[in-house]
Formats: C-alpha cells, structure tokens, sequence
C-alpha cells in the first residue's frame, strides 16, 4: 500500500482541478492505497503543503505552475517523497515533455503502473524550475497572457503574443557564463528549457531531455519582423537551434547578467530579477517507462 497525497490548484486549466483530484483520489483507493486530498488555497500554498505532506507519492495537479511549487516544497525536504503528476492545466509542458498522457484514465494508469525517474529541476536564485525559463521579449509577451487568454486560445496565445512582442525590437546585452565559456550577446530574448516540450510544442528542442542533467540555452539574434515570421517554422520543426544567429548550448550551470535589472518569468509564473544564477537539482518522478528507473509498486 503506498500513501499518496494529492496537491490540487482548483483554477487550473479549466477550473477542473477539484472534480480531477477526486477522480484520481477514487482510483487509487480502489487499488488499494490511500490518498489525501490537498487543496491549494492561494498562490504559492502548493509549496508548503508538498514541503508538510506525509506521503510516499506527492502528486500535482495542475499546470507548470502547480508543479513548480510543489517541486519547491519537495526540494526543501531532506528525503523528498517521489512525485507524482496528472495534468490539468493549460498547457503542461512539464507533463508532455515526460510523456505522461494528457487524458485522465492515461494519467492515471501512469501513476499506478509508472516508472521511478530522475527528474533533473532547476534552482534560478531562490526560485526552481521545471520547465521553461524566458527572459527579454518573451518574458514581457508571457506577463501579457493571461489565465483567461491560456483557457480560451490554448498554447497559440504564447506563439501570438511573442511574435508581437519580437516585432517591437527590444533588445538588451547580455553576459551569459557557464563553467567553460562566456558570451555576450545583443539578444530578444533568452530561453531555457528542461526538455523537449515548451508553449506545449513538443519538438521545440528534440535532444532535450527531462533527465539528461543540463539546461538547454538559446540566446536569440536582433530579428525583424520578416525575420520573425521566417523563424516560426524553425519553432514548430524543432529546428530552432539552426535558426540563422541563433546562440543554442546546454549547460549545467550559468550566470546571466544584464546592464540593468531585468524579470524571468520562470515555469509561466514566478518572476525573478536578473542577475540570474542558475544551477541543477533532482527528484525523482513516476513517469512512462525508460531504460532507466525502476517499479514504483
Ligand atoms: N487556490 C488558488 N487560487 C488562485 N490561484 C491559485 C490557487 N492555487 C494556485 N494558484 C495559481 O494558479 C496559477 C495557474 O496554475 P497552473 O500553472 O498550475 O495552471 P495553468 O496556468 O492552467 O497551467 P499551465 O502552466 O500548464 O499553462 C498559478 O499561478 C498558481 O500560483
């Protein structure tokens, strides 16, 4: 029997966390296990209660953001419990990068018949970070989206509002430092991702993987509006390393100073003033089957 507690956001997605946990919570029993049920009462709650709960598995669910805090209360604890995910926001980057299914009785299954995976989770200052980090003109197009706009448009509305955004011209120059290089760059935007998956397009970086213990950087060039639009099949193709300018590495550190301060929006919620230092932590996550990784039951 293992004891599982389930963190829910009820305003994820589309306001269906509650009905979800308690789907979630009727199946596990009926396996035989138990689950306690925990309901995010405010905007970073999600963070204590992983951080308090007594449970073998500590599930979210929600969206990155719900995964992003409870990820925060796990890594505060000595021995984090393994953790578990159903989707059930908007766009679940986190989850499709895993390949968890997207439809509950999927989802479900997964987390009773799932694998033991290392789960590689990023420390941006005091922040963490699950997924995907943006800084520059896609940060400021992230801040635009609004839960509403996520509900009604889906993952479209991040590619709308940072082509927009890109066709304004900002741009700042950024020292970037990893263990073995520095950069310099005049950019748009810098984005970081955990893995393959980001705005809920799953081939934006083909050789991220959520277990592979780096950060995978891209530091746009300066691009103008023909230039934008000649970029977005880059982006849907998984090409957009090879987009022309583009500065693409991974690392396992990195340090990225900016002349003045500037906001990351982290996982789509956290914001965090620069200078940013990022460095690699992990959990251990149930998940679709790999190489790697044992039975959770
Ligand atoms: N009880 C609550 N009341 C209001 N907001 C909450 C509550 N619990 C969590 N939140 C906030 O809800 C926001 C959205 O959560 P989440 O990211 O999980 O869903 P989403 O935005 O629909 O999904 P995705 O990030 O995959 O697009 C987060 O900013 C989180 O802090």
């Amino acid at each position: 029997m293992t004891a599982y507690t389930l963190i829910y956001n009820p305003h994820a997605g589309h306001n269906h966390g509650r009905t979800t946990a308690n789907l979630v919570a009727s199946a596990l029993r009926a396996a035989g296990h138990t689950a306690t049920l925990a309901e995010t009462s405010r905007e970073r709650s999600a963070t204590l209660l992983a951080q308090t709960a007594l449970a073998d598995v500590v599930v979210a669910i929600g969206g990155d953001g719900t995964i992003n805090q409870v990820a925060a209360g796990l890594l505060n604890r000595k021995r984090p419990p393994l953790l578990g995910l159903i989707p059930a926001g908007t766009v679940n980057n986190l989850t499709k990068g895993l390949g968890i299914p997207q439809l509950l009785p999927g989802a479900i299954h997964t987390l009773l018949a799932g694998h033991v995976r290392p789960l590689d989770v990023g420390r941006v200052n005091s922040a963490v970070m699950v997924s995907t980090l943006t800084l520059g003109v896609l940060a400021n197009a992230a801040v635009a989206v609004t839960q509403r706009d996520k509900q009604k448009f889906g993952p479209l509305v991040y590619l709308a509002k940072g082509t927009n955004s890109l066709a304004r011209h900002q741009h700042w120059q950024l020292t970037l430092h990893s263990p073995h290089h520095q950069w310099v760059r005049d950019t748009q935007f810098v984005l970081v991702t955990m893995t393959n998956s980001v705005g809920g397009f799953t081939h934006f970086a083909p050789d991220a993987a959520p277990d592979d213990g780096h950060f995978h950087v891209f530091v746009a060039p300066k691009l103008n509006w023909r230039q934008t639009l000649l970029a977005l099949p880059y982006f849907l193709t998984g090409n957009f390393a090879k987009l022309p300018g583009m500065t693409y590495f991974t690392t396992t550190r990195l340090t990225i100073q900016a002349p003045s301060a500037l906001q990351a929006r982290i996982d789509g919620d956290p914001s965090v003033s620069t200078p940013l230092t990022l460095t690699m932590a992990r959990l251990s996550v149930i998940a679709p089957s790999t190489a790697r990784g044992g039975m959770v039951h």
